[in-house]
């Protein structure tokens, strides 16, 4: 069975066709994509399988959609609202088509988040009238570095962080192969420093926002949403390649932009780092984690007092391995295969019918 798989991220859309033997087909990438199902209908496929940012409580693996389905996943639009509206109406635009339709869900992988790292310091009444807790996201993303990293390195890696850094960015610490901790939270805003995203921020500063700087919720989720991270620093792009060009001509709010990035970054990677009592390898995906040799470069240099070190020429052409021979942590570059972890998880729910 040919499997249609589609990833709706908050900036792109990428469409591939797998056959069974996970061999891409056919493919095409939307980079600046309006939200509009469109470019899903022309394309092959037995099943259609979806990447669906918030799976809450409700999802610990993929599922196939039924009207059931479609509704609890509505209900999580206000967890996600930069994704989940927009992977809802393609699954609504595939479920008309006619086509079995599969949803997968980035939050499943972080299932096995122990108590310590997912629970929040609330009170106990909203934890659990609410259901508040750190979901964690990318899983579909670290589920793959999670197979791909001893695949490539042909040994275990008990300890491994991989630093899923596209238009959203997140890390999760790995350990036997399963999420022991993540930096984005019970939304998508949390943890690192993004394209348009702050990541983590003081609470206090968000409520005193609403109580005395006269925002409204509304306000500051737009705020939050779309206008923060690299973009409201550089006040030039959300794309850490411009964000790159303008600290190369000596522009000031670049520089900035720049510095925060990488220094949230590196704290990140120390606490998953803590998180995991050491680490085995360190594994770089998503747009900005496979195609930046610079930030990967600053990266390594900011944690050399960890055990990394970079091989300049293998990061320079991002070869698979790009740490020193010898050097205690491998570094690696992985391409971002969500694909191939959606495919897998499809084949299992669809059962027979698919292979
Ligand atoms: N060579 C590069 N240097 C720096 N950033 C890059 C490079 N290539 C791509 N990117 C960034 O990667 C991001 C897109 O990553 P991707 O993982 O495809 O995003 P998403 O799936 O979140 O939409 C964009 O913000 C883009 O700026
Ligand atoms: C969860 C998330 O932020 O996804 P993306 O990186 O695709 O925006
Ligand atoms: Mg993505």
């Amino acid at each position: 069975m040919n499997l249609l798989i589609v990833n709706a991220g908050s900036s792109s859309l990428k469409l591939r066709v797998l056959d069974d033997e996970d061999q891409v087909i056919d493919e095409k990438d939307v980079s600046d994509w309006d939200g509009s199902p469109g470019p899903i209908e022309a394309m092959a496929g037995d099943a259609v399988v979806h990447r669906v940012v918030h799976g809450g409580d409700r999802f610990d693996g993929a599922a196939v959609v039924d009207d059931e389905v479609e509704a609890a996943i509505e209900d999580l639009v206000s967890l996600a609202p930069l994704h989940q509206p927009k992977a809802l109406e393609l699954i609504r635009a595939s479920r008309s088509g006619g086509r079995p339709v599969v949803a997968c869900f980035d939050t499943s992988y972080h299932r096995t988040l122990p108590d310590a790292a997912s629970t929040y310091a609330l009170p106990a009444g909203w934890r659990e009238r609410f259901g508040l807790r750190k979901f964690g996201f990318h899983g579909l993303s670290h589920a793959y570095v999670a197979r791909r990293v001893p695949e490539l390195l042909d040994r275990e890696v008990p300890r491994l962080i991989s630093c899923h850094l596209g238009s959203g960015a997140s890390l999760c610490a790995i350990e036997d192969g399963r999420s022991v901790d993540t930096t984005m939270g019970f939304t998508p805003l949390d943890g690192l420093v993004m394209a348009t995203r702050p990541g983590s921020v003081d609470p206090g500063l968000l409520l005193w926002l609403q109580t005395s700087g006269g925002l409204t919720a509304e306000e500051i989720g737009e705020a939050l949403e779309h206008n923060s991270g690299l973009l409201a620093l550089s006040s030039r792009s959300g794309d850490l390649r411009e964000v790159l060009e303008g600290v190369e001509h000596g522009d000031e709010a670049c520089r900035l932009a720049y510095d925060v990035y990488l220094h949230r970054l590196v704290g990140e990677i120390a606490r998953m780092a803590a998180a995991l009592g050491g680490v085995d390898a360190l594994a770089f995906t998503g747009g900005v984690g496979e195609h930046s040799a610079p930030l990967r470069a600053a990266v390594a240099r900011r944690l050399d007092w960890l055990g990394v070190v970079l091989d300049a020429e293998s990061n320079e052409s991002s070869a698979p391995v790009i740490s020193a021979p010898g050097a205690p942590i491998a570094l690696c570059v992985i391409e971002s295969r969500e694909d191939l972890t959606m495919a897998a998880q499809a084949r299992e729910v669809l059962g027979s019918d698919a292979s």
